[in-house]
Formats: C-alpha cells, structure tokens, sequence
C-alpha cells in the first residue's frame, strides 16, 4: 500500500512508543495513569470477527483463536474488547463449520451477550462476506457502519475502533496501519532482487478496518472470484468496487496480528502480565473491593476475590475508606464498589452510611481527580444465599475485570 502522508489522519500516537496513550499504565512503569474519555456515536456500529481459519503457520492442531490462556479462548478476549464498547451493538463471529459447536459453548461460557455466530468459509473474503451478509436490518439501521477485525488481534482499544468507525462513516472506509518493520522487496522468477519499495512510503496494513454497510456489500457483490480466493485486503475492494479511498489511521504496536507460534506466547504473556505492552491487563492484577460495610456485599466481594483470584488478580476487600482503609487509597488505585440491594428499602451504602447517588458521584469525583478508576458493581436481590452470592460473583468477575481494564470510569 503506498501512503500518501496527508490521507493517513493525523497521529497522537507516538508510532513506535512501547504504550498507547488510552491505556492504562502501569504504576511500576511510573507514569500516570490516563482515563478513557466517554466516547458515543450517532450511527449503528456492527462487528465482523473473521473467525474461520484454521491457524497453518503456528504449526498446531488447534486453531489459534481456539488457544486458551487464563482459562479463557483468545477469541473469548477479542470479543471481550468489543463487547466492553457500549456503542457497538452487535458482533458476529464467522467459523468453520466443525468449530460451530466449539465457539456456541465459547460464547455460552463466558456469556457473550452481544454475539452472534455463523458459518465462515473456504477463505478469509469469504468468511467476512458470510460475516456481513448475516448482519440483521442492513447492519443494524439506516447508515449503519461495520467493523471487520480479524479475531486473533486481541489488544485493540475503544479509541482506536472509534477512531475507525467515524472516519468510515465520513470517508466510507477507513483502515489501521502500522510502520512496516522490514523493506519490502520483489525478486524475479528466477529469485534475484527485482525491486525495493521506498520503506517511508509504504504501511503495514491491519484491522480493525470500517467501512459503511453499503461500501463493503457493494465491494464484496462485485469483486471476482479470484479476489474471494487469493485477496487479502478488504481496502483495496473498497477502493477497486467502490471508487472509496480509505482513510488510514495509525494504531498501536499491540495491534499485532496472532500468527506463529511464538506470537500466542507473546499474546499469553502480554494477558498474564509479564511484558511491559501487557499494562492494558496489567492494571487488573490488583485492586481494592470496597463493601460499604454490608454482610451480603462483603460476602459477594469475598466471592469475587475468589473468583477473579483464578485469573491472577488480587483483591483486597474493605468495608470503607476510612481512618486505617484509607491507605487503600494511596496503595491501590482501581476500587470496586460492590453494594448489594435486598429489597427496595434497603439502601445501598458507600464509606458505611447510606449510598445518596450524590455520595456516588462524591467519591467518583474524588477517585478522577487522583486518577483513581472506579468500576461499580450493584446488585439487585430480595433473597442472597451464600451460592446465589457466589454465581453473582462469578458472572460479574469478568465484568469487573473488563471494567478495571478500561470500562466506565466515576
Ligand atoms: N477461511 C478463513 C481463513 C482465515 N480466517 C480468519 O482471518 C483472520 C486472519 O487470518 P490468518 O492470520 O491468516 O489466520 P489463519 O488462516 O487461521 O492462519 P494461517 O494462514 O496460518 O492458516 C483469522 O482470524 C482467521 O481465523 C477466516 O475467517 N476464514
Ligand atoms: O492485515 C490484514 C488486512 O489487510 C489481514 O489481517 C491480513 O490480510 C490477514 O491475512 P493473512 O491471511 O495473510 O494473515
């Protein structure tokens, strides 16, 4: 792809820097730590998760998608990135027939609300065009964008699909790219250097990429079969079909694609915790629960640190932040309220008195200011037993993690 400079938007990312500026760093990095601005669109935003290949070059029997770390499928985690986007409202997941059943029980386990799976086909075009032709209403409504990013990325972020989505919106396509790493070169037949490619000029392209509805079913109903069979860009489609120059936009270093071996090691340990790009999950190894000092609210955090202890992630459980707990404060710097509701009149309570929305936002202001994040977790119950506690704690772990990762900020 050669890349003329004033089509790629203009960058506040550093290109080569080691962290994206939306992600959380690391307090052992020691620099600060950057909350997510709210972001909303105005349009419907589906997601097509290419899901169907069977991983060749890694060598191994199971597809890579299908790799489990933490207990969790890689493509439980790339999900996971969209789903924690409120403003996409639908994701299909494409795959080979005889994994169907593998990513039904994939999105039935780790309860994947926003998911839709269907059957991919023979190549990567067509996995995706199966992909968009399962998408309800037009892609979900007049104007409608879709968002195809292949489901072996896991570590994309919500600025970067924002990013994407409205620029596909105002331009009808829209790409990631990244700096390309080595010189492209062609050789002859005969496997002398034809050609170099000028490095500067050209990008690396990659997904997430937009496109509206209409531009990417009018580029897949034309193009021929050879470009279903060997085309590896769906920009190029755009451009070829439609006429549609898409606007490029630079991502992050994370934005890697999973396809050797030693990248699902690298995937594993950037989920683990154990690289420095890892301070996206990082910032979830630790934080504190606070209960509001309730017998049903202590019990389902204590719950919680069991649950989300299996993934590697401590919890310390206080009642408050007062007087000794307010160490918390300076120690941790990622809270989970948990207040739980037993009937209506029961009022949930935060720092041990009774939660007023306003002492909500209180403490949310408070937490911003000292670049705190805040992830809420309030249920809703007439009737805790000690297992009900427990599910709830279980089907909100991956929740709060997603939360602490990068969710809802107070
Ligand atoms: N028939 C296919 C082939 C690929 N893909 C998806 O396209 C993405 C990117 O492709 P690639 O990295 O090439 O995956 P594989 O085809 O699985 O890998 P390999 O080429 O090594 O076999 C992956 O999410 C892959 O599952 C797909 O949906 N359907
Ligand atoms: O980067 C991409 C978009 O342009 C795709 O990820 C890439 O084309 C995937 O293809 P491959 O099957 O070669 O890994």
């Amino acid at each position: 792809m050669e890349v003329n400079e004033a089509n790629v938007r203009s960058d506040r990312r550093d290109p080569d820097g080691p962290a994206h500026p939306r992600v959380f760093l690391t307090r052992e990095a020691g620099k600060s730590v950057h909350q997510p601005a709210e972001r909303s669109v105005d349009f419907p935003v589906s997601v097509v998760l290419p899901a169907g290949g069977t991983g060749e070059r890694t060598g191994l029997q199971t597809p890579k998608q299908f790799c489990s770390f933490l207990g969790r499928p890689l493509i439980s985690y790339t999900i996971q990135a969209f789903e924690r986007v409120s403003w996409i409202q639908s994701v299909v997941v494409a795959v080979g027939e005889e994994n169907a059943e593998l990513m039904a029980d994939i999105v039935r386990r780790f309860r994947h609300g926003k998911v839709r799976v269907v059957p991919g086909g023979s190549t990567r075009h067509r996995s995706i065009w199966n992909g968009v032709l399962a998408l309800e209403g037009g892609g979900d409504g007049e104007g409608a964008v879709v968002i195809v990013h292949d489901a072996v990325r896991p570590f994309v972020d919500e600025e970067l699909l924002y990013e994407i989505a409205t620029a596909a919106k105002e331009h009808g396509a829209a790409g990631a790219i990244r700096p390309l790493v080595s010189t492209v070169i062609a050789s002859t037949s005969e496997g002398f250097l034809d050609h170099s490619l000028e490095r500067a000029k050209y990008r690396a392209s990659e997904t997430p990429q937009g496109f509206t509805y209409d531009v990417i079913c009018r580029a897949y109903r034309q193009c021929s079969e050879s470009d279903f069979e060997f085309g590896t860009e769906c920009l190029h489609l755009a451009l070829q079909y439609c006429g549609t120059n898409a606007k490029l936009v630079q991502g992050p270093p994370t934005l890697w694609k999973v396809t050797y071996k030693q990248d699902l090691a690298a995937a594993e340990s950037i989920i683990k915790g154990e690289l420095p790009s890892s301070s996206y999950y990082a910032l979830s190894r630790s934080a504190c629960v606070i209960t509001g000092g309730s017998a049903p609210a202590a019990a389902l955090a204590e719950a919680l640190r069991e649950a989300v202890g299996a993934l590697g992630t401590e919890l310390d459980v206080i009642p408050d932040l007062m007087g000794d707990n307010a160490r918390c404060l300076v120690e941790e710097r990622n809270f989970i309220l948990v207040s739980v509701r037993l009937s209506d009149s029961d009022e949930p309570s935060v720092s041990g008195r009774a939660a007023e929305p306003a002492a909500i936002v209180d403490l949310s202001s408070a937490a911003k200011l000292l670049n705190i994040l805040l992830y809420g977790i309030q249920l809703h119950q007439s009737k805790f037993s000690r297992a009900s506690w427990e599910s709830a704690a279980e089907a909100t772990a991956g929740q709060a993690w997603a939360g602490v990762i990068g969710g809802g900020c107070g």
